[in-house]
């Protein structure tokens, strides 16, 4: 029987350094600063910002969340994103994405500065991910992925990783961390043939579709790592990820949960990049 890992601790022990740098910084006379920049009210946007202010009102990173009108134009958010570039205060920016349809994000992710890019959203960052150039700054999904199995005392060196999923949020960049880490790994997508097969001989399976619950026992094999980036709502209105952690459980070794997994890490993870990047922009 498996054992389910939370994302509690792992947020803790991250926060609690957190805490710690931010002290110094301000013992120096500065305030580390995040800019969120949200259009409309999606929930899930709500729900990361709601755990970020929750969290750095906690260990003193001085966070402005500036909400625009779902139908703001393209022109408009530029000129706005152009302004929180040059705001000497604001060291990371974080735009929640997808963007509304008016928006194309391949102008848009040119606009914000890579030095204040806090999500992998500008394409110095995204190349900087696939040379593994330490100096920016990876997507914090993927990041809290990596943070969670180093947790956990997970060996990832010479492992098999199979990850379900290529998007640019979690998918391709979970892959290329852990590329990084030694691991040997397979990228499944919708076109995959005799996914369950492949999911099988993994020794960690990370998990980044969008389906709920559609990660079952078959996918897994005996005594695997599962880790369930999924947010989903399943028929009774509940949040779910896309593994059945009930079904999975009687195979694997640790799954991480969905609530209380992965998406509480991803806020501790962005707090250590605002960190990051005011130490850089102030040369420390
Ligand atoms: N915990 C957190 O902090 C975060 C969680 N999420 C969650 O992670 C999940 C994935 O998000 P995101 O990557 O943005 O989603 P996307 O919809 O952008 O990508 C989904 C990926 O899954 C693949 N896929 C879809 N259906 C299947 C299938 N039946 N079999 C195999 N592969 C399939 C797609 O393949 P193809 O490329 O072929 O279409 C695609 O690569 C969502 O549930 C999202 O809510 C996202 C961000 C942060
Ligand atoms: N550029 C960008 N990057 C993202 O990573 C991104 C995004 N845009 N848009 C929205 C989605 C959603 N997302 C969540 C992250 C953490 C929690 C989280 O902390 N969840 C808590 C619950 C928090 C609560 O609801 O109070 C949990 O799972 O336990 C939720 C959702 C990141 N996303």
């Amino acid at each position: 029987m498996g054992q389910i890992i939370k994302g509690k601790p792992v947020a803790d022990a991250i926060t609690e350094q957190l805490a710690k740098d931010v002290e110094e910084l301000k013992g120096k006379g500065i305030t580390p600063k995040l800019t969120i920049m949200r259009i409309g009210e999606n929930p899930s946007d709500l729900s990361y910002e709601r755990g970020a202010l929750k969290r750095y009102a906690k260990v003193g990173i001085d966070t402005e969340v500036k909400a625009y009108p779902e139908n703001i134009s393209q022109e408009e958010f530029i000129e706005e994103i152009k302004k929180v570039n040059e705001d000497n205060k604001t060291h990371g920016i974080l735009i929640f994405r997808p963007l509304p349809k008016q928006m194309d994000e391949d102008i848009i992710k040119h606009v914000i500065s890579p030095e204040k890019d806090m999500d992998c959203f500008s394409p110095i960052n995204v190349a900087k991910l696939m040379s593994g150039d330490k100096t920016g700054f990876p997507p914090c999904t993927p990041t809290a992925v990596i943070e969670i199995l180093k947790h956990y005392n997970v060996d990832m060196k010479g492992k098999n990783a199979v990850v379900i999923g290529r998007s640019m949020v979690v998918g391709k960049p979970v892959s290329m961390l852990l590329l990084d880490e030694n691991a040997t790994v397979t990228i499944c997508h919708s076109r995959t043939k005799n996914m369950a097969e492949i999911a099988s001989k993994a020794d960690i399976l990370v998990v980044g579709v969008g389906k709920a619950k559609m990660v079952t026992k078959d996918y897994v094999g005996k005594d695997a790592v599962v880790i369930d980036v999924g947010i989903n709502v399943d028929e009774e209105g509940k949040l779910c990820g896309d593994v059945d952690t009930e079904d999975c459980l009687e195979r694997a070794s640790l799954i991480t949960p969905v609530p209380a997994g992965v998406g509480s890490v991803t806020t501790s993870i962005l707090g250590k990049h605002v960190i990051k990047a005011c130490k850089a922009q102030n040369n420390l």
